[in-house]
């Protein structure tokens, strides 16, 4: 039900116009057999109007059908086109953490399985409209015709699709577990890509790999989808032989306790077999609607609706102020583990200045990064609190306090393209940092792409420096980033770059390990197992 809720929220309007005429299609295919049932005992004066009444209804069914596909076709891809951009802007909007939390395979699922489960099944939605509303229209002339009969009939019909509902909740639990499944084999996919270098040079690795977690995982998958498969051909199976029952019931059966006038079973007969087309289409594309609605399930398991809405995201960027200082003030934050191991970094006290040099060291999983999140605003603080200029950095300005750091991360991603950036800044200033970062050789800047980005380890990283030196903010923060350079670059990134930096006004907060440039350092600040030293 809530895929329907999911199409009715998009345009309301547009469905209760599609609902109407789909209504009237399905009422006019049931007039339409109600008018043949009269033509067979109509005589010769009467038929010529019941001829032009036969037409008239045929164009109706027709043109209502048309208009209801037509607009809730338009409607149910203007949906998943509005979901997909949704999606996307929550997950934007989410606090890192959350998203860590939840997973990269994850989220990477129900960008591609589930929304695609959801567009593939919001296309058969005009189809069952115009089904239901055939088989309402039907029920209602089989009741006209005699309610008596009907009753019976209608019993028979709730009795079997009760049946049918059973086979089809069990196949939707099954569902469900394939689909909890994939998030598992999206996570094994993703070690395939990311970890095909380890895979290949060591071939029990590999097959160990393959084995236990790929063909498992891929295994029950199948499993699960098999086994609601076959559960629902059989309800399939069950519904086509349930209106030979009842065709059985009223010919053979019900003569036997009641008189039954003779073209009251003859027009029954004809409405049921009738009924069979529409009847099982609905009964075929009900399994999709779960389909649809465990993966909407998904997308809201993952709680990006809520997490998303839990800060203030700027519409427009917005001019930056740092001219005092940044408070981190009793800041404390743990990683909670199911395995119950957690760390906690803090509390911390600090204070960083404009145009102030500062080092971060500590050994590894000292917590640098975890602090390098905080102090960026990437995470928020679990106790404590940050001030930016003397004002607490809260769930309303947190975004626009970001704006301040342009940062290289150790897990940066990089751009192919300079996002964000105004032109001239391009033209002028881009081409002199990619001479200055000695990539001009080896890269060009085509408009505002980058001409290619498939270089080394190291020269990836200037790329990404020279991307935050384009963003120009007041503050800089890099993680490890002279760990991958030759010793030249990496003398000219201390001495050189950093200082320039620093003597811009630039506050620079630098993770390190090269204790040979700690004497450049204003202050140099040490990490032990998440604790100040
Ligand atoms: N995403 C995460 N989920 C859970 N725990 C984490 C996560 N990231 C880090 N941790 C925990 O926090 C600790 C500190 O990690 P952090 O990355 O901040 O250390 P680091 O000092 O930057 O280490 P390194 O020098 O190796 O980069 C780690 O020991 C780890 O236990």
């Amino acid at each position: 039900m809530n895929l329907i809720w999911f199409l009715l929220r998009s345009s309301w309007l547009n469905v209760a116009i599609a609902g109407v005429a789909g209504s009237i299609s399905g009422v006019c295919s049931a007039a339409l057999i109600a008018s043949i049932n009269t033509a067979i005992r109509a005589s010769d004066p009467e038929l010529s109007q019941l001829f032009l009444r036969f037409l008239g209804l045929v164009v109706a069914a027709l043109a209502t059908n048309l208009i209801s596909q037509f607009l809730l076709s338009g409607l149910s891809y203007e949906a998943v086109y509005k979901l997909r951009l949704q999606l996307s802007n929550w997950i934007l909007a989410c606090p890192l953490r959350h998203l860590e939390e939840q997973g990269s395979n994850r989220i990477l699922a129900t960008l591609t399985e589930d929304t695609n489960a959801i567009a593939d099944t919001i296309a058969v939605v005009p189809f069952l409209c115009i089904d239901f509303a055939i088989v309402v229209s039907c029920l209602v002339y089989l009741c006209w015709l005699s309610w008596s009969v009907f009753l019976v009939t209608a019993g028979l019909l709730v009795g079997a699709m009760i049946c049918i509902q059973l086979l089809v909740a069990t196949a939707y639990g099954l569902l469900e577990r394939a689909r909890e499944e994939q998030d598992r084999l999206f996570k094994h996919f993703r070690a395939i890509t990311d970890g095909i270098k380890e895979l290949k040079l060591n071939v029990q690795r590999r097959q160990a790999f393959v084995a236990e977690n790929l063909q498992r995982t891929a295994a029950a998958s199948r499993r699960y989808d098999t086994t609601s498969m076959r559960i629902l051909g059989v309800s399939l199976g069950v519904s086509q032989l349930l209106f030979f029952v009842i065709a059985g019931f009223l010919v053979f059966g019900l003569p036997r306790f009641t008189s039954v006038d003779v073209t009251v079973l003859s027009a029954y007969i004809l409405v049921v077999t009738y009924l069979t087309d529409p009847l099982q289409r609905i009964l075929q594309i009900l399994p999709g609607l779960s389909r649809g609605s465990v993966a909407l399930q998904k997308i809201e398991k993952l709680g990006l609706v809520i997490a998303s809405r839990s800060e203030e995201i700027l519409a427009q960027p917005t001019t930056l102020n740092f001219r005092k200082q940044i408070c981190l003030v009793d800041v404390c934050y743990t990683y909670q583990q199911e395995s119950g191991e957690n760390f906690t970094l803090g509390p911390i006290n600090l204070m960083f200045h404009p145009g102030e040099l500062v080092f971060i060291i500590g050994g590894n999983g000292s917590g640098k990064s975890t602090l390098a999140k905080l102090i960026t605003g990437l995470y928020v603080p679990q106790a404590g609190e940050i001030l930016w200029d003397e004002q607490p950095v809260t769930d309303k300005n947190r975004e626009q306090y970001r704006q301040l750091f342009s940062t290289v991360f150790s897990d940066f991603y990089l751009f192919e393209q300079l996002l964000g950036i105004a032109p001239d800044l391009l033209d002028t200033k881009a081409q002199n940092y990619l001479e200055q970062f000695q990539l001009n050789q080896k890269v060009k800047i085509d408009g505002d792409r980058f001409s290619t980005i498939e270089l080394s380890q190291g020269q990836r990283k200037r790329l990404a420096l020279l991307t935050a030196y384009l963003e120009d903010r007041p503050i800089y923060l890099f993680d490890e980033w002279a760990a991958d350079q030759d010793p030249s670059f990496r003398e000219k990134f201390y001495n050189q770059l950093l200082l320039e930096l620093k003597r811009q006004g630039k506050t620079v907060l630098t993770i390190t390990h090269d204790d040979r440039y700690f004497h450049l350092a204003d202050r140099v600040i040490k990490l032990d197992y998440g604790k100040l030293v």
